[in-house]
């Protein structure tokens, strides 16, 4: 048997690189009134950088600790929105360097709340906040001319103890599940949703966002979550003209009845046990009917940031 000896060529293909978790606390003080932005950033950027990889050549890497630093020296001016701050960051670099096309920034942020003395909001003692103990993210991309913002949110909790039910569903040899018209519904809402604008009030607008999808979780009767999900971003779409496009990840975490009849004992839908897993995992992309393909758009944004 000849051995033939050939050189494979190995091409480099898409690439991106930057800094994770720069997790930068920014205090403004109005005198003895202070207040938090809390912000965890990824900066990853996009453009010439082949000879590095082709030639261990640096002469383009703008390095990544740069990166990091430039987050904390933005903080200076603050952050006003995570969105916002995003923006002006990877503007920040694709202005400053010619061979950065773009990239792609993504912030989490977690917001801290005054602690109530007497009634009132203490200056400077704060508790994590997040209503429904979810956090905040915002990815920006940017693509030459073209400056993409998602927004969104991870792992608002919502329960609901009535007003749900599941039937209908197809059964065979392995079905035990017993239908039911009402049941526990909790989930852990991750959404992103895209705009069509960065001329938006960000804050608002997340704020209308979760007021728009807890309203909605609890205004019907649920027949299986996937229905609650899709009234949950119908409901997003049409409130807010500025938003195309949403994206749901909603782990159904299930109550089960629990069998209190060993011990005598009734239970009208009143005693649950709640499974951790395994969950039912309900994903759905709401969109405008008319909308083109966003899928360039979402390539690359993480579902967790
Ligand atoms: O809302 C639900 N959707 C399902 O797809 C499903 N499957 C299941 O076992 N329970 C439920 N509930």
């Amino acid at each position: 048997m000849t051995n033939v000896q050939s050189e494979t060529t190995v091409v480099l293909g898409d690439n991106q690189y930057g800094k994770a978790e720069n997790h930068v606390v920014r205090v403004t003080k109005d005198g003895d009134r202070h207040s938090i932005e809390d912000l965890t950033v990824v900066s990853q950027l996009h453009g010439d950088f082949a000879s590095a990889y082709y030639d261990g050549n640096n002469e383009h890497v703008v390095a990544t600790d740069t990166q990091k630093n430039t987050v904390f020296a933005f903080a200076k001016d603050g952050i006003g929105s995570p969105e916002e701050f995003l923006l002006r960051l990877g503007q920040h670099f694709v202005d400053d360097f010619d061979w950065v096309s773009g990239g792609r920034w993504g912030a989490r942020q977690v917001t801290w709340e005054r602690i109530a003395v007497d009634g009132e909001g203490h200056d400077h003692s704060f508790f994590r906040g997040g209503s429904g103990g979810e956090t905040r993210t915002a990815v920006v991309k940017i693509d030459g001319e073209h400056h993409h913002v998602i927004a969104g949110l991870q792992d608002l909790s919502v329960l609901k103890t009535t007003e749900s039910g599941f039937v209908g569903y197809p059964t065979d040899q392995y079905t035990t599940l017993p239908e039911t018209t009402d049941r526990i519904l909790a989930t852990s809402v991750t959404a992103r949703w895209l705009y069509n604008t960065t001329d938006v009030d960000f804050n608002a607008t997340f704020a209308s966002v979760k007021r728009v999808l807890l309203e909605t979780f609890t205004n019907h009767y649920s027949r299986a979550l996937q229905e609650t999900q899709y009234l949950m971003g119908k409901a997003v779409i049409e409130a807010h003209p500025e938003i195309d496009e949403i994206k749901f990840s909603m782990p159904n975490l299930h109550h089960f009845v629990a069998d209190l009849s060993p011990y005598g004992l009734e239970n009208p839908n009143e005693v649950f046990w709640a499974a951790h897993s395994p969950y039912g995992l309900i994903e759905g992309t709401l969109r405008r009917e008319d909308l083109g393909d966003t899928d360039a758009i979402w390539k690359g944004v993480p579902a967790f940031v």
